[in-house]
């Protein structure tokens, strides 16, 4: 993508070499260096380093908090950006959802983390809206591909380490180094302390935990009326209401109300008045509809599902699920044991193929459950949602899982309009 840039004697930058030539500047970062060459040839106007675009667009006018972990990014960066707009913050936030400022929505979704330049320009744009913040997810793939080069961030938070990216990574020891390489600097940072497998610089470190010692810890909880707490952080005792479910979104809370304590001058007790007006983020424990109930959420990973069918654990469940194409393979077996463990009825089915074979990826799931009694497979998403809908007796929850708020589905390199609301609502019959 070239970026316009006003008042250079070049018209544009770009990080990309083939799009370099007499008018438009190559922007040399480190993901991009062994295309160098490739920009000099292509007549790239010059050929500028990444940290000097960092000046040129004063990504250092702002406080950037950055959010990695398997599970939880996205929804604890949405309550960080909530909790500072309440309180009167202008706040910019770039994830899987897309890039928001100030309430609005600037751009739709991409990757979670993009590419380095994009990133810069979302902050040159918070910038120059006024924001005082930008608050960021940090993918895995991110930090390896050093997507946050030059970027200095104010605060950093971990949600969790559990499995996800094997693909990519490899190895779970890989996956956990990555995470945790993020950590190892003296700037701040905010660390679930209930998380076993972080490993962080000590230095200037603070924690939030429920069953650990920390220093936003969680005393006491309710989650009989969506949820409910009290904070101990030091001498303050502070108590909050949340309309968000599960256990594990108390931990989503925790970090954010932890991460805006640290982030500006205002007492805890005024910072846990506004976590009430978070509502949740799209697609993630959304109920679709009370008569019958129906919920879709983005669990994509076994953690994940087991945390949100964990939370639902008092009804009967019939769960519909797949598992990505071109992802991770590893944890489709542990995908289908959770599901098989925790629900009454299973239906296996297609999430996003990409480029695999369905069923070769139903067959992944299915190595992880022994008992296949309670199991159907239906290869077509809306079929195998149908299915489970027809077969949902009087009090128990249809449960449709992996692609949350998304609005298509991927098959080969082609997207197809596709929503797991929608689909209910119109087998449903609901306006
Ligand atoms: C596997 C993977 O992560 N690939 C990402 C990676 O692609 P790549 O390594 O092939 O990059 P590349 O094509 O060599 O390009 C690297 C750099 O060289 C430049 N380039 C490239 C070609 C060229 O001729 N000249 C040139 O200058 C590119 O502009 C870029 O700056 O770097 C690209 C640029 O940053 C990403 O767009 C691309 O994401 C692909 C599309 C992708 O699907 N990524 C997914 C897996 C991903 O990143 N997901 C994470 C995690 C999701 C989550 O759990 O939330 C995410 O952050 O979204
Ligand atoms: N703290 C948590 N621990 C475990 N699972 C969680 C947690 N928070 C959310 N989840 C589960 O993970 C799903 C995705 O949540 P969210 O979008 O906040 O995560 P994410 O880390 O941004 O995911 P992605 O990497 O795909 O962007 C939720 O729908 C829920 O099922
Ligand atoms: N950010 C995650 C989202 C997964 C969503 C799921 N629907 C899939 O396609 O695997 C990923 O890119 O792995
Ligand atoms: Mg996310």
């Amino acid at each position: 993508m070239k970026i316009e840039l006003p008042n250079q004697e070049y018209k544009y930058v770009s990080e990309n070499s083939s799009e370099c030539g007499a008018d438009t500047a190559f922007v040399l970062s480190a993901q991009n260096k062994k295309y160098l060459q490739d920009a000099k040839d292509n007549g790239a106007h010059s050929i500028i380093n990444i940290k000097d675009i960092a000046e040129l667009f004063g990504i250092d006018k702002i406080k950037i908090v950055g959010i990695t972990g398997t599970n939880g990014k996205t929804t604890t960066a949405s309550a960080i950006y909530s909790f500072l707009l309440d309180l009167g913050y202008k706040t910019a936030m770039q994830g899987t959802r897309g890039f928001f400022m100030n309430d609005e929505v600037i751009e739709g979704k991409s990757l979670t983390t993009p590419s380095v330049l994009n990133t810069y320009k979302h902050i040159y744009q918070a910038v120059e809206s006024g924001c005082e913040f930008f608050i960021m997810e940090v993918s895995s793939h991110a930090i390896a591909q050093e997507r946050i080069e030059g970027l200095k961030f104010e605060l950093k938070i971990l949600t969790n380490i559990t499995q996800d990216h094997l693909d990519y990574h490899k190895t779970i020891g890989e996956y956990i180094a990555v995470k945790n390489s993020f950590f190892q600097d003296e700037g701040k940072k905010l660390i679930n302390k209930d998380e076993p497998r972080s490993a962080f610089n000590i230095k200037n470190t603070f924690t939030y935990g429920i069953e650990n010692p920390a220093s936003y810890k969680l005393m006491a909880y309710s989650l009989n009326n969506a949820s409910s707490g009290i904070i101990q952080h030091f001498k303050e005792v502070v108590p909050f209401t949340s309309s968000l479910h599960g256990f594990f979104n108390l931990y989503n809370l925790m970090a954010a109300i932890g991460a805006v304590d640290l982030l500006v001058d205002e007492k805890l007790e005024k910072i846990v008045e506004v976590v009430d007006n978070f509502a949740g983020v799209s697609g993630r424990m959304e109920q679709v509809c009370e008569l019958p109930n129906v919920i879709v959420d983005f669990a994509h990973t076994p953690d994940g599902m087991q945390q949100v069918l964990n939370a639902l654990k008092e009804k009967e469940l019939l769960v519909v699920f797949g598992a990505g194409g071109d992802r991770d393979k590893q944890k489709r077996p542990l995908m289908g044991r959770v599901a098989a463990s925790l629900a009454k009825k299973v239906y296996i089915t297609s999430d996003n193929p990409r480029n695999e074979d369905p069923q070769a990826i139903v067959d992944d799931i299915l190595e992880g459950i022994e008992d296949r009694s309670i199991v159907s497979v239906e290869l077509n998403r809306k079929k195998a949602i149908e299915m489970a809908l027809d077969d949902q007796g009087e009090g128990e929850v249809v449960v449709i899982l992996g692609k949350g708020d998304e609005a298509f589905q991927i098959i080969y390199d082609k997207q197809f309009p596709f929503d797991d609301r929608e689909v209910v609502r119109e087998l449903l019959n609901i306006k």
